[in-house]
């Protein structure tokens, strides 16, 4: 059972993912994505879904043509914990 962070464990992560906002109702943190089409969203899509299949460790998210939005939060934590951080340090060094 992964460990939920605490709230300076937090607040010490967020600071070095300055894009991502944390969503106090759901203990997660979210990013919005803008490409320049669809196709540029969907490849997007697919590098983060290997990741995530890598780290078994899932995002939500929604795509509407070339918008991605991405919610991390762990569901096995009940918030957010570091394979969040983790997963959003990646996906921000696939950009
Ligand atoms: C069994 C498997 O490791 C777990 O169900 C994993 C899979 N992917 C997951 N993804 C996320 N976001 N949270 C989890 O708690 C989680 N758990």
């Amino acid at each position: 059972m992964i460990a939920k962070l605490t709230d300076a464990e937090r607040a010490t992560a967020l600071a070095a993912l300055p894009a991502w906002t944390h969503e106090p109702q759901r203990d997660a943190i979210t990013r919005d994505f803008k490409f320049a089409d669809f196709s540029e969203a969907f490849g997007f899509m697919t590098r983060v879904s290997l990741l995530a299949h890598a780290a078994d460790h899932h995002p939500e998210w929604s795509n509407v043509y070339n918008r991605v939005t991405i919610l991390l939060t762990t569901h096995d934590a009940d918030g957010l914990s570091q394979r969040d951080v983790d997963m959003a340090t990646a996906i921000d060094a696939l950009l």
